[in-house]
């Protein structure tokens, strides 16, 4: 569970630095990038944290360098963690074939299916191992911790969320992927991550999870999900499909729980993001009782 320190750049106030280490999960070597406010770095006095995970094509890096989140989260004394998207270097050629599947395409879940199911753990990794390796290396209280994330990494918070609704305070997205049974790019992914049986895609879809937690009355209802979608987005019609969450919302009278913005004329990248970033480091600031006053 030992960090090995890659980099490290003062970045307002505190330090944002990558690190790797060995992940026993994911059977590889993983990196992330971590931004520490002045009190965390300076003090070593341990602060709250949102995990901010990235999409398709991106590392560690897309989200830390492009969101601009980082302002906002050091007024509060928050942490954020910027997780790689997928295990990495790995033996067989399909890890790196193609943007919608292998490296960079993790979609945050757990295959079953060979040659995945050796390494991409990602659900586990960020539920479970990532926590472990924050809260034992750095100034980091895993009890206070809140998720967001863009596109697949949107999918991904939802989904993570959804199935460990009592470990997060919070959760956000922008752009996420919210149906991935019926989305192009779930249905190329998921038969190869985890066979043809499409009852267990259901466990990695967040519209499936909301209406399997709300049936069930299992679904928290003193979080407020925020979500944020551009009406320019290329991808929404085939992809992400936000009419069927609403929808969802609509029938079952759960307007108090969602808030669901379509954004004028915006597209899926990261000019979007950060233009709503800081309203989403507000939005988990609140849930995590903090104020701006750093
Ligand atoms: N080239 C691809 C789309 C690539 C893309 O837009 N990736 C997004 C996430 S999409 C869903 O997860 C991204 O975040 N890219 C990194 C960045 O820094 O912008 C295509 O057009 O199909």
């Amino acid at each position: 569970m030992t960090l090995t320190l890659v980099s490290q750049s003062k970045h307002f106030g505190g330090l944002l630095t990558k690190y790797t280490h060995v992940s026993a999960v994911n059977q590889c070597t993983m990196t992330f990038n971590v931004f520490l406010p002045k009190t965390a770095a300076e003090h070593q006095t341990k602060v709250p944290v949102l995990y901010c995970l990235g999409g398709l094509t991106s590392t560690e890096d897309n989200f830390a360098q492009k969101a601009g989140a980082a302002s906002r989260a050091a007024q509060y004394g928050l942490a954020l963690v910027f997780p790689d998207t997928s295990p990495r270097g790995v033996d067989f050629a399909e890890a790196g074939a193609r943007e919608d599947i292998g490296y960079s395409a993790g979609f945050y879940l757990n295959a079953t299916q060979a040659p995945w199911n050796k390494n991409w753990k990602m659900y586990d990794y960020i539920s479970k191992e990532l926590p472990q390796v924050l809260s034992a290396n750095l100034p980091i209280d895993i009890s206070r911790s809140s998720i967001t994330g863009h596109s697949m990494g949107g999918h991904g918070a939802l989904t993570i969320f959804l199935k460990n609704q009592t470990a997060y305070k919070s959760v956000s997205a922008f752009a996420p992927i919210l149906h991935m049974t019926k989305a192009n790019w779930g249905r190329f992914a998921l038969p190869k991550y985890l066979g043809d049986d499409e009852s267990t895609w259901k466990e990695y879809d967040s519209i499936e999870l909301f209406k399997l937690h709300h049936a069930q009355k299992t679904l928290r209802t003193d979080i407020n999900v925020l979500i944020d979608q551009g009406t320019g987005d290329k991808f929404l019609k085939d992809n992400l499909h936000t009419e069927d969450l609403i929808e969802f919302v609509k029938k079952e009278g759960l307007e108090n729980q969602f808030t669901i913005r379509y954004q004028d004329g915006y597209d899926h990248g990261y000019f979007f993001i950060s233009t709503f970033a800081n309203d989403h480091v507000d939005h988990h600031a609140k849930a995590l009782g903090l104020t701006l006053s750093h």
